[in-house]
């Protein structure tokens, strides 16, 4: 990021939604131990009374907080050094280098300092890069578009190995990504399998964020207060607090306390209309303080462009019906990168545009 002497208005959050420093650590977010689906059994499905007390705790947490975290997930500890290795030390390198790599409004891979989140700047660098190349997505987010395009990995020269430590990360969580799928379709009283055919030709993207130490973390935020709009968010944090949830039960802003080689979990909008709002998408954001700075590594685990995400027929009837119409997500992804880009005179997309009225 560039040196910022006077605070810069255009990182100022409007005073409701500036961060309170000193807020409650969290003791709820579940902490869940997969070694029962990881070691012991490749099918999840299998009757195993361990494996079903995973699915309840799944179930339980995707309920009542939208976000949990696990351990024993079966991604190596070596790599996850490495790659948090790879982020630190392209991060580290002088601006004219990493913009070397730049995002584009026509090539959304790469490095960027610039993003928006609900329109005021992000105290953050990121570097993206997408888990199948090329990403196929449709050319604008018009609904009625019919055209698509290819996105591309951009990758740095420095350091060595970036690619293909990268390439092999996104193996491992990839694996994790779909068992958590596996165990929460289980969990909604759904095949193992159910969800598993919209990942054929997955637009998962992944993100190195770096947050720099702040001159004034009580104006601004590293991520401004959102949800996350795919299926799922697979995140690594390192050990600098910083992620906050708000918490279904009270609304109260509350602060992730990072477990060592953990993964965090939240579910996104996909999974919120594919259950018809039995787990939801749970707005968070990102604190930044003066001291320290932190790195962070979400997954974002997503459909294929042309899923039409609508609620899960087994799970509508009489009592409960479908609770948002049917959406392209294609349309809604190309319209998020948009608007996280470039200032819009727009709301950005949201679940609620999509929301049956009863
Ligand atoms: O850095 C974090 O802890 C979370 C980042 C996040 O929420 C996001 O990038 O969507
Ligand atoms: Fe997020």
């Amino acid at each position: 990021m560039g040196e910022v002497t006077e605070f810069d208005q255009a990182f100022i959050q409007d005073p409701e939604h500036r961060p309170t420093l000193s807020i409650s650590e969290a003791e709820g977010i579940p902490l869940i131990d997969l070694s029962p689906v990881v070691l012991n059994s490749s099918d999840p499905s299998s009757s195993d009374e361990a494996v079903a007390e995973v699915v309840r705790q799944i179930g339980r947490a995707c309920e009542q907080w939208g976000f949990f975290q696990v351990i024993n997930h079966g991604v190596p500890l070596q790599l996850r050094e490495k790659i948090f290795r790879t982020s630190k030390e392209f991060f580290a390198q002088p601006l004219e280098e990493k913009r070397k790599v730049r995002r584009s409004e026509e090539s959304v891979c790469g490095y960027f300092d610039t993003e928006l989140t609900k329109n005021v700047r992000d105290w953050k660098e990121v570097f993206d890069f997408i888990a199948e190349d090329p990403t196929i997505v449709p050319a604008s987010p018009d609904p009625d578009e019919k055209d698509v395009i290819h996105w591309h990995n951009q990758w740095p020269q420095y350091p060595p190995h970036f690619r293909e430590t990268c390439e092999e990360y996104i193996k491992e969580v990839e694996k994790l990504s779909l068992k958590l799928m596996d165990l929460i379709a289980l969990s909604l009283g759904l095949p193992a399998k159910r969800f598993n055919n919209y990942f054929k030709d997955q637009t998962t993207f992944i993100r190195f964020n770096h947050y720099p130490p702040c001159p004034a973390p009580e104006l601004a935020l590293g991520v401004g207060r959102h949800k996350d709009g795919g299926a799922l968010t697979v995140l690594a944090q390192d050990e600098v607090a910083g992620l906050q949830v708000k918490r279904k039960s009270d609304g109260e802003w509350i602060r992730v306390k990072p477990a060592p080689n953990a993964y965090i979990i939240n579910v996104g909008d996909v999974i919120q209309v594919w259950s018809n709002d039995k787990y939801e998408s749970v707005e968070h954001r990102v604190m930044v303080n003066s001291e320290k700075e932190r790195f962070s590594i979400p997954f974002f685990f997503n459909p294929a462009h042309y899923t039409e995400v609508k609620p899960s027929e087994e799970l509508i009837n009489e009592q409960n019906p479908p609770k948002f119409r049917p959406y392209k997500w294609g349309q809604f992804l190309t319209h998020r990168k948009l608007t996280n880009f470039k200032k819009l005179n727009v709301e950005n997309l949201q679940t609620y545009h999509f929301r049956i009225q009863n």
